[in-house]
């Protein structure tokens, strides 16, 4: 990681995140950094405190400690009021694992990317708004039949395509992908990472990638952070930390299948490295 970083080269700062639900440390002195125009991995086995992470940094959950810097201000505590949390939309969006729980089933794609507009763009003209939702199907790989489609009449990656065409009508600095595309075909998975990979070169968008998948985060982040039980065990660039791993958790995660919601318990125990 570049040490000597400047905070206009930085787009995201975690600084000793902490997160307590009960007596559990769901997060507990989580620091990391992204910088802007790169892609950052957060891995860990279920459990490990990714998810808590990204709704901290969306702002959905308040941390219990440390702080949250996104384009160089604060977003540790609650938005106030409207215009603060439409900055912050501006400022960073996600897209979930599942894109049909999170498109409207009543709303066109179309009209769904036409009412971001509307919200973070208020001063486009109509037709100004036509011409850039027709722009952002077609920066997706979608046409404008699939603009005039309810999501149930779309395929899972075309869903997906959309999810992400939304996030980026906002034109943010920064884009969470909570487990993106692990509900993808291979091959479609495939296309959406070329897909996002070629928009993070045309766009300078920043990725947060949270992901169960090694081979998936070695193809489009640069950086990594590995999580265990809420903690950081290890982080450093995405190639040398899977190349060559410094702490046996990250190497039992490299040994073990890729699937969602890794249990790591039956492969502990066969490797011996205990809880
Ligand atoms: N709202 C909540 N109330 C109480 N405990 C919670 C809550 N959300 C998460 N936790 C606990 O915090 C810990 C971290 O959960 P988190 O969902 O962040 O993990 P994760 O790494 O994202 O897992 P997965 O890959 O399964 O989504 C877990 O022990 C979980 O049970």
């Amino acid at each position: 990681m570049n040490d000597t970083a400047t905070p206009a080269d930085v787009a995201l700062q975690v600084t000793s995140l902490r997160k307590d639900y009960g007596h559990i440390a769901a997060v507990n002195d989580v620091s990391f950094r992204l910088e802007r125009g790169g892609s950052l991995a957060i891995v860990g086995e279920s459990g490990s405190g990714k998810t808590t992470t990204a709704k901290m940094i969306m702002g959905l959950e308040t941390p219990t400690a440390g702080t949250i810097v996104a384009c160089g201000r604060d977003r540790s505590t609650p938005a106030r009021g409207s215009a603060e949390r439409r900055r912050r939309g501006r400022e960073l969006q996600i897209v979930f694992q599942d894109p049909y729980s999170s498109l409207d089933p009543r709303q066109r794609i179309a009209d769904m990317l036409a009412e971001v507009l509307l919200i973070h763009h208020r001063h486009m003209t109509a037709p100004a708004r036509a011409a850039r939702v027709e722009e952002l199907l077609g920066l997706v790989g979608l046409t404008e039949r699939h603009g005039r489609s309810l999501p149930s009449a779309m395929s899972g990656g075309q869903r997906q395509r959309a999810a992400i065409a939304r996030a980026i009508a906002a034109e943010p600095e920064i884009v969470i992908l909570d487990e993106s595309v692990a509900a993808l075909d291979v091959s479609i998975q495939a296309q959406v990472l070329n897909l996002l990979a070629d928009l993070r070169a045309e766009l300078g968008i920043s990725y947060l990638f949270i992901s169960h998948d090694l081979a998936v985060v070695r193809q489009i982040t640069d950086t990594i952070v590995v999580m265990r039980n809420g903690s950081i065990v290890e982080q450093g660039r995405t190639e040398e930390v899977l190349d060559a791993p410094q702490h046996p958790y990250t190497r039992l995660l490299r040994a073990s299948v890729p699937r969602r919601g890794w249990d790591l318990r039956a492969l502990r125990e066969a490797v011996g490295t205990g809880g």
